[in-house]
């Protein structure tokens, strides 16, 4: 074989052989390098506490909650470099500020911590880990006694406060995806060669997405503390006993397999079909039962939102996960496949919640629109309620503020009736009756009056005022309105039934006069719409000098009638009124048909002539 071919076979062989053991050193020196790289130590003085103005769901709740197998807390007030007066607490994730994001600060009670290659490898692992159903690992913090882990924070706290927080309303859409999430994170984890151990409810946390994430899981050197120097994982023996695999109870096997982590998920499967409080709700006597599992939960199936949509599935499911017999449980992967023939229109939990949001606000815009009208109902209640007891444009002006002047009106008509012997009846009845009596006679005259033009203005006692013209001036109809009423109202009153006394004969003597008048509100409390001028005085005259089921017409009142013709009136005669001298008055009869002058027909009405004058 000549040189050359030597080197022609050599030279590649040697190259790529130098080639592979430099690419083994490179890959080693990586290797070598990510374990001693330190990167991820972080100084606890630079976390900020206090300042993250977080809180979200459920976070008070998490972080609130102390931690069930801390014997003592202490509390130990350090002043770090930024200024900041923080306390160090041992006994509970706090949330911090770390270079511009919150994270969790996971605090481990160690008088002690040696960063030993097994920490340092730990460490490695859970950095090389990238998953969106993992809470990310941001670094740790060494120094005695502020050791801790500081993780990605989830600002709504563990899927046990989201779980058991009454007011938050969760759908099986979104607990079928909190269960996928688990087992999604679960099955990378598990591909990744790395067991949890401690999985349980509040080891999962909800981001402000709604998306759940595994936490607490690796570092299980790091992460332990004096006081459990001894475990590597759960203390079965704690509340967590609930999450421990049989086989872990009984020590046959490490609590770090893949079949205890399937163990654990079973009992998260419960939790989230029950929300319930498995630990409190646990007897003494269960911890050590190991055959002892929690009732598998009423699922309801059906379409609706809040039933699961396979309800047989879903209780396989668990029941197979806590099967005694640890190689026929299913791995991760598989369980993921059963929730998704579960769920196979699984939508995002942020789509959901759009939905939710679309729903909640349809359902609060037919609330609004139900309670507008309801509004609607009881605003004209009151406006009816208004518009009885003062006249609609003076209501108006006082709704929106404004005064409402008094103002004067040229001509208007005034009537006036009161119930003939009233003293006498009352005298004769009890309050009761009285009260029943007016109250029914005075409805049936406000009935009259609505199919005329007038106001009623107040009822005194047994008297009975009312005014045409006033506040809605109407030409000179007010004096055929008013005399047209008084009429129906006198001709009621002959077939009127006083209650307590049907065989007595109800009588009203009625008065009206026409004339200017003065209309204004009087007072700011218990404002009432009056009447003032001598026009008032003199139709309360009238309606005292006439006589039982008559009704006295002033002069002025008679002109404006025969102004307007078809009203029958008699002189009454001339006759000296207190405190307005003489005056001649009639009585208005009744209406005529044929609209003949009723004072011009001497023959048709009292048989002599009449001439109109005050
Ligand atoms: N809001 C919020 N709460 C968290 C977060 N991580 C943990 N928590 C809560 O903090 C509480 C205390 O957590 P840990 O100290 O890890 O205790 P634990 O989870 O009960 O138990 P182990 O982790 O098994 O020791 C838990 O109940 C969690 O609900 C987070 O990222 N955000
Ligand atoms: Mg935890």
């Amino acid at each position: 074989m000549s040189i050359a071919i030597k080197v022609a076979i050599g030279l590649p062989v040697a190259l790529f052989s130098s080639g592979f053991i430099l690419t083994m050193v490179w890959i080693q020196y990586q290797k070598q390098r990510m374990l001693w790289d330190e990167s991820w130590i972080i100084s606890y003085k630079r976390i900020i506490f206090g300042r993250t103005g977080l809180l979200g769901l459920g976070s008070t709740m998490s972080l609130q909650r102390i931690r069930s197998n801390s014997t003592n807390s202490q509390t130990t007030e350090v002043t770090v470099c930024t200024g900041v007066n923080t306390s160090f607490r041992q006994d509970f994730i706090q949330p911090g500020l770390y270079d511009g994001r919150t994270v969790a600060v996971k605090h481990i009670q160690n008088k002690h911590f040696t960063l030993c290659k097994t920490i340092r490898k730990e460490v490695k692992e859970v950095r090389l880990l990238d998953h969106p159903n993992l809470c990310k690992f941001i670094g740790g913090s060494i120094e005695v006694p502020y050791v801790s882990i500081i993780t990605e924070y989830c600002p709504k706290g563990s899927l046990s406060d989201v779980l058991l927080n009454e007011d938050i309303p969760i759908n099986w859409g979104f607990r079928l995806s909190f269960a996928t999430d688990i087992a999604r994170g679960m099955s990378y984890l598990h591909q990744h060669k790395m067991f949890h151990g401690r999985l349980h409810s509040r080891n999962c946390v909800i981001d402000d997405r709604w998306v759940c994430k595994i936490s607490d899981y690796g570092l299980t050197v790091f992460r332990r503390e004096d006081f459990e120097a001894t475990s590597n994982g759960f203390n079965c023996g704690n509340v967590n006993r609930l999450y421990c695999a049989p086989e872990v109870v009984l020590g046959s096997s490490p609590n770090m397999t893949g079949a205890a982590d399937v163990y654990s998920y079973s009992i998260i499967l419960v939790e989230i079909a029950t929300r319930s409080d498995l630990i409190s709700h646990q007897a003494e006597g269960v911890r050590v039962d190991i055959a002892w599992r929690p009732p598998l939960p009423e699922v309801k199936a059906g379409k609706a939102d809040t039933d699961c949509p396979s309800q047989e599935d879903y209780c396989e499911l668990i029941k197979k996960c806590w099967n005694h017999n640890v190689t026929t449980r299913p791995t991760f992967e598989q369980v993921k496949k059963n929730l998704d023939k579960m769920n196979p229109h699984k939508v995002s939990p942020v789509d959901m919640m759009m939905n939710l949001m679309e729903k909640y606000s349809k359902h609060l815009e037919a609330i609004v629109a139900e309670r507008t009208q309801d509004l609607l109902q009881e605003k004209q209640k009151t406006d009816r309620l208004l518009y009885s007891m003062l006249p609609k444009p003076v209501a108006d002006d006082l709704r929106q503020g404004r005064t409402s002047e008094a103002q004067s009106y040229s001509n208007a008509t005034v009537y006036f009736s009161d119930i003939v012997g009233f003293t006498q009846l009352s005298g004769a009845s009890t309050p009761h009756q009285v009260v029943d009596f007016l109250n029914q006679l005075y409805t049936s005259f406000d009935d009259i009056i609505d199919n005329y033009d007038v106001y009623k203005v107040e009822t005194i006692g047994d008297a009975y005022m009312v005014v045409s013209g006033v506040p809605q001036q109407n030409g000179i109809n007010h004096a055929g309105e008013i005399a047209s009423m008084a009429l129906d109202l006198v001709s009621v009153c002959h077939t009127f039934k006083i209650p307590h006394k049907p065989n007595t004969q109800l009588q009203i003597r009625a008065g009206i006069h026409s004339g200017p008048v003065v209309a204004g509100v009087v007072g700011t409390k218990m404002p009432r719409y009056c009447l003032f001028g001598d026009t008032v005085n003199t139709a309360s005259r009238m309606e005292s000098t006439s006589e039982a089921l008559k009704i006295q017409v002033s002069g002025a009142t008679a002109n404006l009638l025969h102004t307007l013709k078809g009203y029958i009136l008699t002189c009454r005669g001339t006759f000296n009124v207190k405190g307005k001298g003489d005056m001649t008055t009639w009585w208005l009869e009744a209406k005529r048909d044929d609209f003949t002058d009723p004072l011009l027909n001497t023959s048709a009405s009292s048989g002599f002539p009449v001439s109109v004058s005050d």
